[in-house]
């Protein structure tokens, strides 16, 4: 197996990458956004009416930055903001901005039943306590009409790093993990929420002295 990392491990390397080496997030985020778009494009996904549905931390920032990505195709996608855009990190809004300036459309609220593919974009390696009680109800009510959801690095509502899950988790069909796969996934209710996990590279450099806790 391929190398994994815990949350902070990867969080540390995310802030390596950016602060030390000069990559900036935004560029991160392009390719995370597209290493994604591959995957897409080379799986037997329905790309007919796709929701992306997005949070307010990085992970949202793929997903709004794939979302442009797959309508710049003509790909019928369609973003949803889970929580208050006014709260969201710089990074979300600058690529809201772009997604908006590019004619990507919003819902306030969509029929998950309709949407042919879910973009899960909500948490990824940030998530660090349960998720809120509204976000639940949402998560099992997707869960249960089993639509078909391929996951952004973490499926939302599993700890990355435990497995554990956080109040409820999104099952996906696919999990896309960015630089290292994430522990979390590999091991209890993570494994079962991640479905197939594919690891896609989108530039992070590592410390030659940097020490990984889990050895593989
Ligand atoms: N950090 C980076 O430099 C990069 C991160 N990337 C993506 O960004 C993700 C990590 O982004 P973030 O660190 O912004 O975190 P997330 O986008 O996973 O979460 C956003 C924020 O939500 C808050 N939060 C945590 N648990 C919550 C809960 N239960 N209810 C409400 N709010 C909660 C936290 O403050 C967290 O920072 C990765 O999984 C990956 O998808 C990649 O795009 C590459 C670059
Ligand atoms: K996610």
């Amino acid at each position: 197996m391929k190398q994994l990392v815990t949350t902070d491990e990867m969080q540390t390397l995310d802030q390596h990458t950016i602060t030390e080496v000069g990559l900036s997030v935004d560029v991160l985020i392009e390719r995370a956004a597209l290493a994604s778009l591959e995957v897409l494009g080379a799986g037997n996904y329905d790309l007919s009416n796709v929701l992306v549905l997005v949070g307010l931390g990085n992970n949202g920032a793929d997903g709004i930055a794939l979302a442009r990505l797959l309508h710049q195709l003509n790909i019928p996608v369609t973003l949803q903001f889970v929580g208050n855009v006014n709260k969201a990190k710089d990074t979300v809004k600058r690529q809201l901005k772009i997604a908006q300036a590019c004619g990507v459309p919003r819902s306030e609220k969509s029929d998950f039943k309709q949407a042919s593919l879910i973009i899960d974009a909500i948490f990824g390696t940030g998530l660090n306590h349960d998720l809120p009680d509204g976000l639940q109800k949402m998560v099992k009510a997707a869960n249960h009409i089993e639509s078909t959801v391929v996951a952004l690095d973490v499926p939302t509502g599993v700890d990355g790093t435990s497995g554990q899950v956080m109040g409820a988790a999104l099952k996906a069909k696919t999990t896309i993990c960015f630089a290292f796969g994430k522990a979390g996934l590999f091991k209890g209710q993570g494994k079962k929420m991640a479905g197939q996990v594919l690891v896609k590279d989108i530039g992070i450099v590592v410390p030659n002295d940097f020490k990984f806790s889990t050895n593989n």
